[in-house]
């Protein structure tokens, strides 16, 4: 459970987050959208204790943020940042493994191995395992990297056992984590981020594309100028006025009989009318 009360967050007087306030339930996937610099990353930063919050109170499973040592927060919360650098060269298979750092103290056991092993099948890159992260498309380092942060999150019954529930609750904050992929692979890394909140896991996820949110999300957060635009059930707050509220475009949702969610067309008045004429003519 995630619990958000009244959070500011300013920097040179600047308001970045203004009142934001909000609960979220573990198990499912949430994603925050807006328009660049709504303050998204920022939200996001505070959610993961990267940036201190000013005023307000954050609590993962009902205890403040503020009393986790950074220690205990590394076992149970796990970030994808927008952009990675890497100052040294490393193997795939090495940096996926630096997920699991916070769960051993001088040589990963085999437990830590096979966990690495299952998250670079997941995310499609065992066969990528010995070459240098450096040498990647940026698609495929973004898997690399989502592999490392589900290997830091997960635990190795899981791998095993459907049903499994970890006891203590796991946190996973992804910030734009599909940008770069191609269509194929945004929909593999959010059904592999989807099967995480299967297993218990609390996703929060900056997104985009309205329909990935539509198709994916179990809530959504709109943010406009640092304040909640609306949030909710995806279906209820991903509606015409609130993503013109929030992005000032019109849309238009349209339903297929074979999909239980609608998916959502962006179009300029204008162009729409002048379109509509032509087609009637
Ligand atoms: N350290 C900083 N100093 C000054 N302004 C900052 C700082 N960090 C962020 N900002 C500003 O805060 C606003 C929100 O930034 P943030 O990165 O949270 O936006 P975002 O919604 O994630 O945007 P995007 O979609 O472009 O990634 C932006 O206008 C940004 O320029």
């Amino acid at each position: 459970m995630i619990e958000v009360q009244n959070i500011n967050y300013s920097i040179n007087k600047r308001q970045l987050l203004s009142q934001v306030s909000f609960n979220f339930s573990s198990g499912k996937l949430l994603a925050i959208m807006g328009a660049n610099g709504a303050g998204k990353s920022t939200l996001l930063k505070v959610l993961s204790k990267e940036l201190p919050y000013q005023e307000g109170k954050v609590r993962l499973a009902h205890r403040n943020l503020n009393t986790y040592r950074s220690d205990e927060l590394a076992q149970i919360r796990a970030v994808l940042v927008q952009q990675n650098t890497l100052a040294f060269e490393f193997k795939v298979d090495d940096l996926v493994m630096m997920g699991r750092y916070p769960h051993f103290t001088s040589r990963p056991n085999a437990q830590d191995r096979a966990i690495v092993e299952y998250c670079l099948n997941q995310t499609g890159i065992a066969h990528l395992a010995n070459r240098t992260v450096h040498t990647l498309s940026g698609g495929e380092q973004q898997r690399v990297y989502l592999a490392k942060v589900m290997a830091q999150l997960l635990d190795y019954e899981s791998l095993f056992d459907k049903n499994y529930r970890s006891e203590q609750p796991k946190y996973l904050f992804l910030d734009e984590p599909v940008t770069g992929l191609d269509l194929f692979h945004q929909q593999q890394l959010l059904t592999t981020v989807k099967e995480l909140t299967h297993k218990g896991f609390c996703v929060v996820a900056i997104l985009h594309d309205l329909n990935l949110a539509m198709q994916f999300a179990d809530s959504v957060l709109l943010l406009k100028k640092g304040k909640i635009v609306d949030y909710g059930v995806t279906q209820k707050v991903l509606q015409p006025d609130a993503i013109h509220e929030t992005f000032g475009i019109q849309v238009k949702l349209f339903q297929d009989s074979q999909l239980d969610y609608p998916f959502i067309i962006p179009f300029q008045e204008n162009i729409y009318h002048k379109t509509a004429r032509i087609c009637q003519v």
